[in-house]
């Protein structure tokens, strides 16, 4: 496994933020972090790169506890940050070329580090503005420098906090196509939080969802889906009266409505569950369920 965590728990003063959080993720696979405000999936990810210290649980990076953990394991982590402020009079290819020589010692006859810039400014679409000060990008390019920061040393496990804030549709297409490429070519483990659910959707091979510190599910889009009972919406018309009804078995109804009205029935919709359905019941059923307790 690259990432192990078993029973975490991060308390803040006198509150638990983190109770008993249980995950793993295996070589090349995607992992999102969803929840609400609050739910700690910063205070996770966090505690992964090594730089805050768990209150109780077990932590592996790449087999390394990450609060002992070395340069050489660090120089395999890789980063995004919120967005880089610094260096505003450096150009975006000098920055690059200068964080890619801490990396250097840390090449392997496998993995070349650090990532040649001209290749990296390709990959992160950031070529035409590579001459340009870091002050005078626009917000989604510097949201690229920030992901070409985060992976110029080539890592074997990156850690994205919210990676497409701010980015135009495009630029998101853009970032999406570069995040499965670095899990299926290159095999990194990829672990990212983000609020965005078609997002997660997207990218993601498993979804973990977070809510006031606990795991309360995890699975694949289609797997989270299909534990709300009562999904799809089907809505039809009789002779131009309107009807809707929800059914977890869309298809069993309509073959009863065809084979009851017949030419009679019109206007038929079936809307499938979406990630965003199952999301919002899980998260308002523990919601709910703390509130009794
Ligand atoms: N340094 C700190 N000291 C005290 N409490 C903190 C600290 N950092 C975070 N918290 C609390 O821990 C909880 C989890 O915060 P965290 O930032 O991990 O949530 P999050 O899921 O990333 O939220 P968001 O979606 O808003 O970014 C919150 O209640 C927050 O107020």
């Amino acid at each position: 496994m690259v990432l192990t965590v078993d029973g975490l728990r991060m308390r803040y003063g006198e509150t638990d933020v983190l109770h008993d959080v249980t995950f793993d993720a295996r070589p090349g696979e995607v992992l999102a972090l969803l929840g609400p405000n609050g739910a700690g999936k910063s205070t996770t990810i966090e505690i992964l790169e090594g730089f805050r210290l768990r209150s109780a649980g077990r932590v592996e990076v790449l087999g390394v506890d990450p609060a002992a953990a070395d340069e050489r394991w660090r120089s395999r982590i890789g980063i995004v940050l919120q967005s880089w402020r610094d260096h505003g009079n450096w150009r975006v290819h000098e920055l690059l070329q200068h964080l890619g020589t801490y990396y250097a010692p840390y090449s392997t006859p496998t993995t070349r580090r650090p990532w040649p810039t001209g290749e990296l400014l390709d990959v992160v679409g950031l070529t035409a503005a590579a001459g340009q000060k870091i002050k005078t990008l626009s917000g989604g390019q510097r949201r690229r420098l920030d992901v070409a920061i985060g992976i110029v040393g080539r890592p074997d496990v990156l850690f994205l906090d919210e990676p497409t804030v701010g980015f135009d549709p495009e630029a998101r297409y853009e970032f999406h196509d570069l995040v499965r490429r670095l899990a299926d070519d290159l095999g990194t483990t990829i672990l990212l939080t983000t609020h965005d659910l078609d997002e997660a959707s997207k990218l993601a091979h498993r979804i973990l969802v977070l809510a006031a510190g606990r795991i309360i599910a995890s699975g694949s889009t289609a797997q989270l889906t299909r534990l709300i009972a009562g999904e799809d919406d089907v809505r039809w018309t009789v002779d131009g009266e309107p009807f809707r009804r929800s059914t977890t078995d869309s298809t069993a109804l309509v073959r009863g409505l065809f084979s009851t009205y017949g030419d009679a029935l019109g206007d038929l919709e079936v809307r499938r569950a979406s990630l965003e359905d199952a999301y919002l019941t899980l998260v308002r059923e523990h919601a709910r369920e703390r509130d009794q307790s």
